[in-house]
This record gives structure tokens, sequence and C-alpha cells, in this order.
């Protein structure tokens, strides 16, 4: 049994952490996916809350063709427990699946085999950019799975940015 671990913040879900998960689901028999910094939200660089998070990720992979797991992960303030704490509140895993230079870091110093997806055209598909787009008032849901928008729709996702943005 293989399984892999992919770890984001996910603020928001988007078309390039889709399209990462549809290829890491053709090699691994199962996929735990870590909602990073878990704890923060309601800021303009983390406005959803991790619920939310869960909610937007586990509604677009509904027709994965590989079970998963999603599980928020909060942060702490010790990087070299790090990769423990994970393991801690995750189910076994045998494979990281990142391009995050700290990430891979702190698994490759545990032990733990880590690759690096290929990039998903990368500026487009960005939480900075997507979250830039909602600010703006321009188009942006063409860059999540359909279940993100309405994930966003219900919660007013875009309102909330918008007023957290404000100065006082
Ligand atoms: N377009 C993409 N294609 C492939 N992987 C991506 C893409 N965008 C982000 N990733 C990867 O997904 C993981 C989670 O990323 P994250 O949730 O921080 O998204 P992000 O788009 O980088 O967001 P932000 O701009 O808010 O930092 C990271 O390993 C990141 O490198
Ligand atoms: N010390 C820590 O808590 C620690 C260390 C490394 C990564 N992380 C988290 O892992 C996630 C990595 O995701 P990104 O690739 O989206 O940045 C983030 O939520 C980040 O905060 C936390």
């Amino acid at each position: 049994m293989s399984r892999g671990f992919y770890v984001g913040r996910f603020q928001p879900y988007h078309n390039g952490h889709q399209s990462v998960l549809e290829r890491i689901a053709c090699f691994a028999d199962e996929i735990v996916i870590g909602v990073g910094s878990a704890q923060i939200s309601h800021t303009v660089t983390n406005p959803f809350t991790a619920g939310e998070r869960v909610l937007m990720l586990t509604r677009s992979l509904e027709d994965l063709d590989c079970p998963f797991y999603v599980i928020p992960i909060e942060d702490i303030q010790r990087n070299a427990l790090w990769a423990a704490h994970v393991r801690a509140m995750t189910p076994p895993f045998d494979r990281v699946y990142s391009s995050n230079p700290l990430v891979i870091q702190l698994f490759t110093e545990a032990g733990i085999t880590v690759q690096s997806p290929d990039m998903h055209e990368r500026p487009i598909y960005s939480g900075t950019a997507i979250r830039q787009r909602m600010l703006d008032g321009e188009p942006w849901e063409h860059l999540v799975p359909p279940a993100v928008v309405d994930v966003i729709r219900e919660i007013h996702g875009v309102e909330r940015l918008q007023r957290i943005a404000k100065s006082d």
C-alpha cells in the first residue's frame, strides 16, 4: 500500500492543485491531503477557514479515482519538529509531494522521499493571483474547480476578502 502526502494552504484550492492531485492519483494507492496553517483565517493572505478549505477540496475531488483523506494541520513554532507533528496528525504515508523548499527540506531530513510535481501554468494558477483578482473585482471563477466557486459563493468569500482588505 503506497500512500502519498500533499500539503498546501489552499487559499483557495485551485486548478493547479487539482492537476497535481489528479497526477498523484495515478501513482499512489491513497492520498493524504494536509490543509496547512489550519489555525489561520480571515486575513488577506489566508481568508478561508480550515473547514471551508476542507469543503473546497472534498467537493472538488468527488470523482477522483483514488481514496483520499483531508486533514487540517495547524502550524507549530518549531520547524525542526514539524514533520513529526504532521505524521502524528495523519494516516501513515511513505512519500511527500511538494514544491515548497521548507517542506522539502524538513521531510528530507526526516528521511521521507519527496517528489516535486511540475507546476501547472503557475503564473495563472496561483492562490496569490486569484486572491488579487477577487480583490480587484476581476473574473477568478475559471481558475478554480466549479465546486470551489460554489463554496466561495455560499460563504460570501469575496465580500469577506474585500472587507478585511480595507484599512480603517
Ligand atoms: N499552478 C500550480 N501547479 C502545480 N503546483 C502548484 C501550483 N500552484 C501551487 N502549487 C503547489 O501546491 C502546493 C500548495 O500550494 P499553496 O496552497 O501555497 O498554493 P499557491 O498557489 O502557491 O498559493 P499562494 O500564492 O497563496 O502561496 C505547493 O507545493 C505549491 O507549490
Ligand atoms: N513549523 C511549521 O508549522 C511549518 C513548517 C513548514 C510548513 N508548514 C506549513 O505547511 C504548509 C505548506 O504549504 P504551502 O506549500 O502552501 O506553503 C503551510 O501551511 C505552512 O505553514 C508549517
